[in-house]
C-alpha cells in the first residue's frame, strides 16, 4: 500500500507570553491510500494543532517550524504541502484534502439555505459546473449520509445537530477529495447520534475508498472504524500501528493505560483503570522521558526515563512503533 501522505518531523510551535511552546514535536508518520486512520489523545495533545498543521490552517501564535507534509496526488506526484504559498494550497483544500471539525456545524451560512452551500462551494472550485450537475452529485451525497432532499430548501437552524454535521459532511465530499480529516466529528452530538454518524462515515468509506483521518481523545468511539491508530502523548506521538495490534499488545504503556481504561461491556467495570496523574505542562517538560512521571516502568525503577532515548521510535513490531525503548516490557509489567 502507498502513502498518500508522508509527514516527516513536523514540529509546531506556539509563541505564547511566557516562552515556547511545542504543540507537535518532531512528528513522523505514513498514512496510507484509503486507510481509516485514528489519531488518539488527551485534551491538549497536540491532535488539532497537527490536523491544522496538515490543512495549513495554523494561526499565529502558531507556526510551523519544521518538517514536510509530502501529499501523493491521484496523478502520484509528490507535493510538499508546507511550501506551497497559501494561494497554491487553496486549490487542494476541498478538492483533494478537507476538513470536518467539532464546531463544523458552525461553518453553515444562517442565512443561506442548505443548497445553496453546495453551489456558492462548487463554483468556488469550479465556475463551469453547471446548477444541474452540482445538485445531482449533491443529491447523491445526501443520500449517502442518510439525508432526505428536502433539507436542500431548508435554512441551518431548521436542522438538528446531528443533521447539519451529516450536511458538513456530504459538503466536505463534493469535491471528490481524497483525504478527509475529522476532528473531534462527532462530539457535540448525543450517543446514539455519535454511532449512527460513525456508521455513515463508515459506508463512505466503503463506497468512495477515501482516506480518513479522525482525529479523538475517545478511542472507544473509533476502535471499530479504523485500521491503524496513532496516539499522541504531550506533543509527541508516541505509538502507531495497526488497530488490532495496538489493542492487543500495546508496547507503549501510555497506550496501554489508555487501552485499560476503555470501558466494555464485556469485562467487569471495576477492572477499568484511568491513568494516574496528568500530562505535563508543555512549557515545562520534565527532563525524563514525557510520560515518567505516570509510567510503571519508571515508577518501579525498571526504567530508568532517559529523555534522549526517546528521541525516536522504534519497531515494535512488523507493522508497529513505538518511543518506549523499554517497549517488550510493557504487556509484562503494566497493570
Ligand atoms: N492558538 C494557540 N495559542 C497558544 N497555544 C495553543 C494554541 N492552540 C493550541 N495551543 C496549545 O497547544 C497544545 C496542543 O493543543 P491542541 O488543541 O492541538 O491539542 P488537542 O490534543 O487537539 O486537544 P483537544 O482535544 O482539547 O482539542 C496545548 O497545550 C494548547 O494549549
Amino acid at each position: 500500500m502507498e502513502p498518500i501522505l508522508k509527514i516527516r518531523n513536523l514540529s509546531i510551535d506556539y509563541k505564547v507570553n511566557n516562552g515556547t511552546l511545542r504543540a507537535c514535536d518532531n512528528v513522523s508518520l505514513d498514512i496510507y491510500k484509503g486507510d481509516i486512520v485514528g489519531i488518539i489523545g488527551e485534551s491538549g495533545s497536540g491532535k488539532s494543532t497537527l490536523a491544522s498543521g496538515i490543512l495549513k490552517t495554523i494561526k499565529s501564535p502558531g507556526e510551523i517550524s519544521e518538517g514536510q507534509i509530502i501529499y501523493c496526488d491521484k496523478e502520484d506526484k509528490e507535493i510538499d504541502l508546507l511550501k506551497l504559498t497559501e494561494e497554491e494550497y487553496a486549490k487542494y483544500r476541498w478538492s483533494n484534502i478537507t476538513t470536518v471539525f467539532q464546531a463544523a456545524q458552525n461553518v453553515l451560512n444562517p442565512t443561506l439555505k442548505i443548497k445553496e452551500h453546495f453551489l456558492e462551494t462548487a463554483w468556488a472550485h469550479n465556475n463551469k459546473l453547471t446548477k444541474h450537475e452540482i445538485l445531482d452529485k449533491t443529491k447523491e451525497l445526501l443520500k449517502n449520509v442518510r439525508l432526505e432532499e428536502r433539507v436542500l430548501d431548508s435554512y441551518p437552524h431548521q436542522l438538528s445537530g446531528g443533521m447539519k454535521q451529516r450536511t458538513i459532511i456530504a459538503l466536505s465530499l463534493l469535491l471528490s477529495p481524497d483525504i478527509l480529516i475529522l476532528d473531534e466529528p462527532t462530539t457535540a452530538l448525543d450517543v446514539i447520534t455519535q454511532w449512527y454518524i460513525m456508521d455513515i462515515l463508515r459506508k463512505v468509506h466503503e463506497e468512495m475508498g477515501i482516506t480518513m483521518i479522525f482525529l479523538t481523545h475517545d478511542v472507544s468511539v473509533i476502535g471499530s472504524i479504523v485500521d491503524r491508530l496513532g496516539v499522541m502523548y504531550a506533543g509527541e506521538l508516541v505509538e502507531y500501528g495497526m488497530v488490532e495490534d495496538i489493542f492487543k499488545k500495546p508496547t507503549h504503556p501510555y497506550t496501554y493505560g489508555l487501552m485499560h481504561a476503555i470501558p466494555s461491556l464485556h469485562d467487569d467495570v471495576s477492572k477499568r483503570k484511568a491513568i494516574p496523574g496528568y500530562p505535563p505542562n508543555l512549557l515545562e517538560l520534565p527532563d525524563s522521558c514525557r510520560f515518567a512521571p505516570r509510567c510503571y516502568l519508571y515508577k518501579d525503577g525498571i526504567c530508568d526515563g532517559d529523555s534522549k532515548k526517546t528521541d525516536k521510535l522504534y519497531t515494535s513490531g512488523p507493522d508497529q512503533l513505538t518511543r518506549c525503548y523499554m517497549w517488550e516490557k510493557v504487556n509484562k509489567i503494566c497493570r
